[in-house]
C-alpha cells in the first residue's frame, strides 16, 4: 500500500494524481493525505486505483479577546474548539469520491521538531481545505505546517473521537500510529477495521520504536494488522508479513520515484518491491503469501529467548 505522505506536488507536478495512476497499474491501494496537494475529488477522477482516506482531527483555534477574556497578566488565552464539521465535510467527500476505508492518524496531537521544515520555511499548499479553513497563516519563523497543523490539529483527540466517525461513516475505520498493545487492544474493543502499527517513519519523535510482534499478540487477528515505515526491500515486506502484519505501507520511496520520474518513477518502485518480495518468497520455500510463517525470522528477542 502506499502510505499518505502529503507532499506529492513538491516531488513532481502532478503529484497525487501521478501516484494514484502509478498505483492503479501496480494493483496497489493507496492512501491518500487529507493534507494531499491534489484535491480528493481529482485523484478519485484520475484513474481506478482502490483508493483509502487518511484523516487528522480538526479545531478552530481562537484568541479569546474576541469573547473578552484575559488572564491574570493581561494577555489573552487562546480557546480550542473541536471542528468536527470539517472532519464529517472531508470524510463525506471522501465517501462520494469511492474511497473504501478512512484511516484516521493519532500520532500527531502536535507536529514533532521537523528541522529541515523549519529550515526551509516549508509552505504546502492544502488545496482540500479551500474554501473550509484558512490556510494562509501568519507564522514570523518556522514552516508554515508546523503553524497550519499548530492551528487546526484537534491536539485532543480522544477514542469518542472513533465513536463519533463510525457514526457519520459507514467506510471501515483504521487508526493509524499505533505503537502499543494496550493500545491496540482499546482501537479493537472500540470497533477500528485495521490497526497500522506506525512511528510516521520517526518524524514526530525521535527513538520511537514500531512493534508490530507486540500489536499482533494483542489484536490476535480480530483485526487485520498493517505495518508502516522503514520498508526499502521486498525483503522487509517479507519480514513485516513474517511477523503477523497483513500487509505493509510505503511512504518515502514512492515519493523519491516520483520525484525522479514521475508515473513511471512510482510504478518502478513498486514493481521493484513486488519483484524483491516474490524471489524472497521463492527463496524462502514460500508458494503463497499464506506460506510465510512466523518461524521464517529470528528476532532479537528470539535470539534472547534461545539463550535461556
Ligand atoms: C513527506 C511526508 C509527508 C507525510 N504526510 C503524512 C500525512 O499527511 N498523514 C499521515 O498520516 N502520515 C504522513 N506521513 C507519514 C507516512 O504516512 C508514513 O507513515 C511514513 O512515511 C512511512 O515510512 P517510510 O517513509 O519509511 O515508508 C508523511 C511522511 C512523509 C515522509
Amino acid at each position: 500500500m502506499i502510505a499518505p505522505t502529503a507532499r506529492h506536488q513538491l516531488a513532481h507536478p502532478e503529484g497525487e494524481v501521478a501516484t494514484a495512476r502509478a498505483a492503479a497499474a501496480c494493483n496497489t491501494i493507496m492512501v491518500l493525505s487529507n493534507m494531499s496537494t491534489c484535491t480528493v475529488e481529482d485523484v478519485a477522477s484520475s484513474c481506478n486505483a482502490v483508493r483509502f482516506f487518511q484523516l487528522y482531527f480538526f479545531q478552530f483555534l481562537s484568541c479569546s479577546c474576541l469573547l473578552g477574556l484575559k488572564i491574570s497578566n493581561g494577555t489573552f488565552p487562546e480557546q480550542v474548539y473541536k471542528r468536527r464539521d470539517i472532519s464529517a465535510q472531508i470524510v463525506q467527500r471522501a465517501e462520494k469520491s469511492g474511497y473504501k476505508a478512512i484511516v484516521l492518524t493519532v500520532d500527531a496531537p502536535r507536529l514533532g521538531r521537523r528541522e529541515a521544515d523549519i529550515k526551509n520555511r516549508m509552505v504546502a499548499p492544502q488545496l482540500n481545505f479551500e474554501g473550509i479553513l484558512s490556510t494562509d497563516l501568519n507564522s514570523d519563523e518556522g514552516s508554515k505546517v508546523e503553524a497550519f497543523v499548530k492551528e487546526t490539529f484537534d491536539a485532543s483527540l480522544c477514542w469518542e473521537e472513533i465513536e463519533w466517525l463510525k457514526s457519520i461513516t459507514n467506510l471501515p475505520i483504521l487508526i493509524k500510529g499505533v505503537l502499543t498493545h494496550e493500545v491496540a487492544r482499546k482501537a479493537v474493543e472500540v470497533g477500528v477495521a485495521g490497526i497500522v502499527v506506525s512511528n510516521h517513519a520517526g518524524r514526530q519523535l525521535d527513538y520511537t520504536p514500531t512493534t508490530i510482534s507486540g500489536v499482533v499478540d494483542a489484536v490476535g487477528r480480530k483485526v487485520p494488522v498493517l505495518l508502516d515505515g522503514g520498508v526499502r526491500r521486498g525483503t522487509d515486506a517479507f519480514k513485516a508479513l513474517a511477523l503477523g502484519a497483513q500487509a505493509v505501507l510505503v511512504g518515502r520511496p514512492v515519493i523519491y520515484g516520483l520525484a525522479a520520474n514521475g508515473e513511471r518513477g512510482v510504478r518502478r518502485i513498486i514493481e521493484m518491491l513486488k519483484d524483491e518480495f516474490e524471489l524472497t518468497m521463492a527463496l524462502c520455500g514460500c508458494p503463497g503469501v499464506m506460506d510465510i510463517t512466523r518461524s521464517h525470522v529470528r528476532t532479537e528477542c528470539d535470539k534472547l529467548h534461545s539463550m535461556l
